[in-house]
C-alpha cells in the first residue's frame, strides 16, 4: 500500500472566501512508515489529509492509494474504502455522543463485521495504551477534547486500517502524554505496515516519525 498525490489542486469557499488550499501539489508517502506532515498553519495540511482519506475530492489531480486513482472509485467504493481501509483521527474526535468510550471502539468493530466480544479485549488494551484505562465507561459528552480524539486513535488503530490519517494527535495533551502518543502511533504503524500521516506542528510527532514531509517545500511561494 502506497499514497502518492500528482498535481493536486483543491480550492475551498465561495466569493471572498475562495481559497486555493492546495495549488497544484504532488507527494508521495512511504508504505508501512510514519511520516509527519508539517508546515505552517494554514499551508494546507488538514485539506491534504482530507483528500487523501477520500473526505474531499480535489479540482484536479490524482490520489492514489496503492496505485489506484480515488477518482475512478464509485461514490459506494468511495465509502467502502473509508469504511474499511482508512483510519481517520481528527482533532472533532467524530465520536457517537450517546456511547461510552468502550462502546465507540466496539460499534466500530461491529459495523466493519468483526464480532464485538472478540474484539472487547483489544479495544480495552487500547484505551489503556492511550491512557483512557479510568475512562472506559464514561461517555464521550463526559470527556475532555483530548480525551476524546485518544478514543478516536484508539478506534482507529483497532480497525488496522492501511492508512492512517491523524491531524494534531498531541495538540491537547501534556508533554508526556505526547509522547506515548507518539510512540503509540509510530509501533501501530510498524506492526500493521500501514501508511501514516500525521499532520502536526510537534517536535515530539516529528522525533517519532520516519520521513517529513514539509508543506512548505512543497508550496514554495504559500497557498493563495
Ligand atoms: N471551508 C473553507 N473555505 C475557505 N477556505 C478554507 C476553508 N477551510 C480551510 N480554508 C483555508 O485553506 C487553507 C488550508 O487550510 P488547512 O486547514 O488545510 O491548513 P492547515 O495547514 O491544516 O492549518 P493548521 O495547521 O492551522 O491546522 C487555509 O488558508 C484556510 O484558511
Amino acid at each position: 500500500m502506497s499514497l502518492e498525490l500528482r498535481n493536486v489542486t483543491v480550492t475551498l469557499g465561495r466569493g471572498d472566501s475562495r481559497t486555493t488550499a492546495l495549488r497544484d501539489l504532488s507527494a508521495a508517502f512511504a508504505p508501512a512508515a510514519l511520516t509527519a506532515l508539517v508546515g505552517p498553519s494554514g499551508s494546507g495540511k488538514s485539506t491534504l489529509l482530507a483528500v487523501a482519506g477520500a473526505l474531499l475530492r480535489p479540482d484536479s489531480g490524482q490520489v492514489l492509494l496503492g496505485g489506484t486513482d480515488l477518482a475512478r472509485l464509485t461514490p459506494a467504493g468511495q465509502a467502502r474504502l473509508r469504511r474499511e481501509r482508512v483510519g481517520y483521527v481528527f482533532q472533532s474526535g467524530n465520536l457517537l455522543s450517546g456511547l461510552t468510550a468502550l462502546e465507540q471502539l466496539l460499534a466500530a468493530a461491529s459495523v466493519t463485521g468483526r464480532a464485538p466480544r472478540a474484539v472487547r479485549a483489544r479495544a480495552t488494551e487500547l484505551l489503556a495504551e492511550v491512557g483512557l484505562a479510568h475512562r472506559l465507561r464514561h461517555r464521550a459528552d463526559q470527556l475532555s477534547g483530548g480525551e476524546r480524539q485518544r478514543i478516536a486513535l484508539a478506534r482507529a488503530l483497532l480497525l488496522e486500517p492501511e492508512l492512517l490519517l491523524v491531524d494534531e494527535p498531541t495538540a491537547a495533551v501534556d508533554r508526556e502524554r505526547a509522547a506515548a502518543l507518539a510512540a503509540l502511533i509510530a509501533e501501530a504503524t510498524a506492526r500493521h505496515g500501514c501508511v501514516t500521516v500525521v499532520a502536526t506542528h510537534d517536535p515530539v510527532v516529528r522525533t517519532a516519525a520516519d520521513h517529513t514531509v514539509d508543506m512548505a517545500a512543497l508550496h514554495p511561494t504559500g497557498p493563495a
